[in-house]
């Protein structure tokens, strides 16, 4: 059995319309932001009897800009995979920049690798059917990133590609399950200056449901 998360309705009902009810899939919303979605899919786990092979984290995510001109940086409707996860507004906000408290004791787990063989094999389906994609670290805010220097900063800071509000929350509680995560997200909008340009919500909804049902028909096939 294989789980697949996504935060709101509009991410999750293109992939329900577009897939028969399935008996290797279950889905679940995790709400928006790191602390219901932290807390929806504990409570779901720990009522199985049986846990998921691996859990697929999918939806909409916002680009950092591309740190300097010319380098090479997701645009709106590319697709990333991610290899981090990484809670970016975790510890002390100055301003646009967060700091991590001075004392280690206080920090959790921030920064997880997600599983590399789950990577491994999603990159291998998607160039298998042609799709191009991105692939490096994620970060997860509770306030999503309402100006461009905050946006720089997230991503110099963490190497990020990309700003969501959920897959750090998602990985730490499948990291506590024991569970095998891979998350791939397409983007909706670029991280810049409020209000900025509008976002492409409905488009990357669905491309990131296609995706996402590409990943689950392979995955289910290969996993146990
Ligand atoms: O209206 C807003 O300002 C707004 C801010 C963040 C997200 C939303 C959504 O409706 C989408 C839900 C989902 O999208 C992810 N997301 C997409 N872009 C970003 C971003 O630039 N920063 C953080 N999260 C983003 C996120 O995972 C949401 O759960 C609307």
């Amino acid at each position: 059995m294989l789980l697949a998360v996504a935060a709101t309705e509009i991410e999750m009902q293109p992939l329900l319309s577009m897939r028969p009810p399935d008996a290797g899939v279950s889905y679940l919303l995790s709400g928006v932001g790191p602390l219901e979605t932290a807390v929806r899919l504990t409570s779901h786990l720990a009522r199985l009897a049986e846990l998921p092979a691996a859990v697929l984290n999918f939806g909409v995510a916002g680009a950092y800009l591309p740190p300097a001109p010319g380098d090479s940086m997701p645009e709106v409707l590319d697709v990333c995979l991610a290899e981090r996860e990484v809670f970016g507004d975790f510890g002390i906000a100055f301003g646009d920049r967060v700091e991590p408290f001075a004392v280690p004791e206080l920090g959790g787990v921030d920064d997880m690798t997600l599983d590399p063989e789950l990577a491994l094999r999603a990159g291998a389906i998607l160039s298998h059917v042609g799709v191009r994609f991105h692939r490096g670290p994620f970060v997860t805010v509770a306030a999503a990133s309402g100006t461009a220097d905050r946006g720089r900063f997230l991503q110099q800071r963490h190497r990020a590609l990309c700003e969501n509000m959920e897959g750090a929350a998602v990985a730490r509680v499948c990291r506590e399950f024991g569970i095998p995560l891979v998350e791939c997200r397409v983007i909706s909008n670029l991280v810049e200056d409020r209000p900025g340009r509008p976002w492409h919500l409905q488009p990357a909804c669905r491309k990131s449901a296609e995706i996402a049902g590409l990943l689950l028909d392979h995955l289910r096939d290969e996993l146990p």
